[in-house]
């Protein structure tokens, strides 16, 4: 299979460059998204050493027997918090109907910025170091996504400060995966992770290197691997954020494949994901900068955390009788 010729992206300019350097920044991030929907993001200022730390910790607390996680399962049906083991969730359901649960565990935060989750989501005491670092995450991770914000205002022809407020107090959701070695082979059609399309405005994700990785599928329907760049992100265009540029902006279906079954020694895989996007009131309707008579609105509004709530009911709710 073939890479997928990804543009990488150095936001750094944008950080802390003079205005033609932020320009040519911006230009480079829409133009990622109206190809392909997606883009590597260098520069962007999120330190190395927490991302490396926060990686091993997650990696140990996976490696604990099941009944030590599933204590952080919540008791409700659609799960957006907590620690989903495998047979959960099958996010290609979204798609296409029944298909097999995909072949990963994820350790989720809903909205862990906000002091009242506190008590909703799962701060597990082992490793001791998971807590604490999980909201330095967040600290960063939100700000990237203020950063992302900006630079998207720019790139679709929008003042700046245009999403701000949307952002004060942005939606955000953590998911950590594990997609665990498969001494057995799959069932046929079953995926670490189904295809599908993410739900959002951008996704921030930090991929692994690992064999079995993110694979996007091209216009011409081809599966191509995501290159995997050292200290990056991988920024993707989610349906909510499509619909608010008209389209403008591509959200791309992609997957997780499994790793080639001729491979020795484990092929465990993690990824860090940070669903980000506006406030969960945001009426997201059409852009001003996305719309003209030739071009009218696709889409009716929709309020940004009914929308993608709906998506994620969808991808849980494996059959009726569950
Ligand atoms: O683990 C990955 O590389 C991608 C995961 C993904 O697409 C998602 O969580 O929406
Ligand atoms: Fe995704």
């Amino acid at each position: 299979m073939s890479e997928f010729d990804l543009p990488i992206v150095d936001i750094a300019p944008f950080l802390d460059g003079d205005p033609q350097a932020r320009a040519q920044v911006a230009r480079a991030f829409g133009a990622a998204f109206e190809t392909t929907g997606f883009a590597i993001v260098t520069g962007h200022g999120v330190p190395e050493d927490l991302a490396r730390r926060l990686y091993d910790t997650m990696t140990a607390f996976f490696d604990q027997p099941m009944e030590r996680k599933t204590v952080f399962t919540p008791p409700e049906k659609a799960k957006g918090r907590g620690y989903l083991p495998i047979g959960i969730e099958s996010v290609a359901k979204t798609l296409s109907g029944e298909t097999p649960p995909d072949l990963c565990e994820a350790l989720v935060y809903a909205a862990p910025h906000r002091p009242e989750n506190d008590a909703t989501n799962y701060w597990p005491d082992d490793p001791p170091a998971l807590a604490g670092l999980v909201r330095a995450w967040t600290g960063e991770i939100n700000t990237l996504s203020r950063h992302l914000a900006r630079l998207s205002a720019l790139a679709l022809d929008l003042p700046e400060e245009y999403f701000d407020a949307d952002y004060a107090d942005p939606s955000l959701t953590l998911r950590f995966v594990n997609y665990p070695d498969q001494p057995e082979a799959p069932k046929p059609g079953q995926l670490r992770y189904g295809e599908h399309h993410d739900y959002g405005a951008l996704t921030i994700l930090r991929q692994d290197a690992a064999p079995g990785g993110l694979e996007i599928r091209d216009d011409t329907g081809v599966w191509r691997e995501a290159p995997v760049v050292p200290d990056s992100f991988v920024i993707n265009v989610g349906d909510l954020l499509a619909r608010w540029t008209n389209n403008r902006w591509r959200s791309t279906l992609h997957r997780v494949s499994n790793p080639p079954r001729d491979l020795t020694g484990s092929t465990r895989r993690l990824s860090m994901v940070a669903f980000t996007g506006p406030n969960e009131r945001t009426q997201i309707s059409c852009l001003p900068s996305c719309q003209s008579a030739e071009n009218p609105p696709l889409y009716q509004p929709v309020a940004c955390g009914d929308y993608v709530l709906s998506k994620i009911r969808a991808s849980h709710e494996l059959s009726e009788a569950d």
